[in-house]
């Protein structure tokens, strides 16, 4: 029986890692977790049943495309997000803010909101925070983001401030505009860049508000994995203990070894299913590209140790051939793989920390991974 109130358990820690259990109105999220990006409503080139196969829970709509195609509205009448996509699990939507500012044409910021035509058809549309949730009710949210704006890297720290201050404000007004209903929940989303005063301004600011869950933005945006993991030693030190952590947009199997070690539970990345379709394959061994001349005549496995159906029913060479021949069963087979491998990877952690023996993972991960493919 599902748990009615949305509720962050927490089972253990090892160091800073904490092992836990997200309990949501559409079932339940084992922490660390990684979330599968689902851009228009699908998992690219992955069928529901696929994406659970591989382990994952929770997977991300996405709240800038919907909106434009087919529409929030649409979606609602047509019964939300899960019904829409066949996704009975639980679901976590972006603002929206992010992508109006990566993809968008001639797009105007202000204190309110944000203006933009559709990279689509050029059509005019406007976000606010209240518009943003309201849409996120639409498709029917497992979990809500609030409306933000991502600070760029590198930033003086003045505009850091000014930017992280909108944010802030941004957070308070979709928290008056979302819909609290049982077993749903709604995130707000630190900035700061990397200056710990603001990080710390920022997090003592969202938990004034009260959100079921925060989310660490502004990170994964250039500033690379050293000052990101500084960033993250001063953030999650100041947010709640009993509510999950978001780290938004990462990351590649080494930014997740390091930012679970560091207090984080819950990530989202294109990564896998992006360069996936690209043909980069990520193993134990580090990254392996499928499209390279060196596997035409390779009968291995992509990874012995994968337990998904790409390295149980196919070889390299066949991976190879279907990737050169930009074959749809090879973005299909190559998504699969990266994200069973991202599972796994995630599902390993959690074993670790749930033995205490999260440090001798990193060490085997580490080793495996410099190892490179053989
Ligand atoms: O502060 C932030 N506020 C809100 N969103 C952020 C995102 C988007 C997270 N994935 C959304 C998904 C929603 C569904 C569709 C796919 C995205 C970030 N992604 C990254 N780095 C990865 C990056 C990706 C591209 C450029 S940087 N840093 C981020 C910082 C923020
Ligand atoms: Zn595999």
């Amino acid at each position: 029986m599902t748990d009615p109130a949305f509720r962050f358990e927490l089972l253990g820690h090892d160091g800073a890692a904490r092992l836990g259990r997200v309990h949501t109105a559409h079932g339940v999220v084992d922490t660390p977790t990684f979330m599968p990006v689902g851009t228009a409503a699908t998992v690219k080139a992955m069928k529901p049943e696929d994406v659970a196969a591989t382990g994952a829970q929770i997977v991300l709509g996405n709240t800038y495309h919907l909106m434009l195609r087919p529409g929030a509205e649409r979606v609602g009448r047509l019964g939300g997000l899960h019904r829409f996509m066949n996704w009975p699990g639980p679901i976590l939507t972006d603002s929206g803010g992010f992508q109006v500012m990566s993809l968008s044409k001639l797009r105007r910021m202000d204190k309110d909101g944000v203006t933009f035509r559709s990279h689509l058809d050029g059509s005019e549309h406007r976000l606010t925070p209240e518009r943003s949730t309201e849409i996120q009710h639409l498709l029917d949210a497992t979990i809500t983001m609030a409306f933000d704006e991502c600070t760029p890297f590198p930033s003086e720290p003045e505009v850091a401030a000014s930017s992280m201050r909108l944010s802030m404000a941004w957070a308070k007004r979709s928290r008056d505009a979302f819909v609290a209903r049982q077993g749903y929940g709604q995130f707000g989303i630190v900035q700061g860049s990397v200056y710990p005063d603001l990080r710390a301004e920022s997090a003592a600011a969202l938990a004034a508000i009260g959100f079921e869950g925060y989310a660490i933005g502004g990170l994964a945006v250039g500033e690379g994995q050293e000052r990101m993991f500084a960033a993250l030693d001063v953030t999650t030190q100041v947010l709640p203990e009993d509510r999950p952590r978001y780290l938004m947009g990462v990351g590649k199997p080494s930014d997740l070894v390091g930012s679970v070690r560091r207090g984080v539970d819950m990530f989202d990345c294109v990564l896998p299913t992006r360069s996936g379709r690209t043909g980069q394959a990520f193993t134990r061994r580090g990254t392996v590209n499928m499209r390279n001349a060196r596997h035409q005549d390779d009968g291995r496995p992509l990874d012995e140790a994968c337990r998904c159906p790409a390295c149980r029913q196919y070889s390299r060479a066949y991976l190879h051939h279907l990737m050169r021949s930009e074959e749809v069963l090879g973005l299909m087979l190559l998504t699969t793989h990266n994200l069973t491998y991202y599972q796994d990877l995630m599902a390993g952690l959690r074993g670790a920390i749930a033995a205490g023996t999260l440090d001798a993972f990193t060490a085997a991960f580490e080793a495996e991974q410099a190892q490179g493919d053989i």
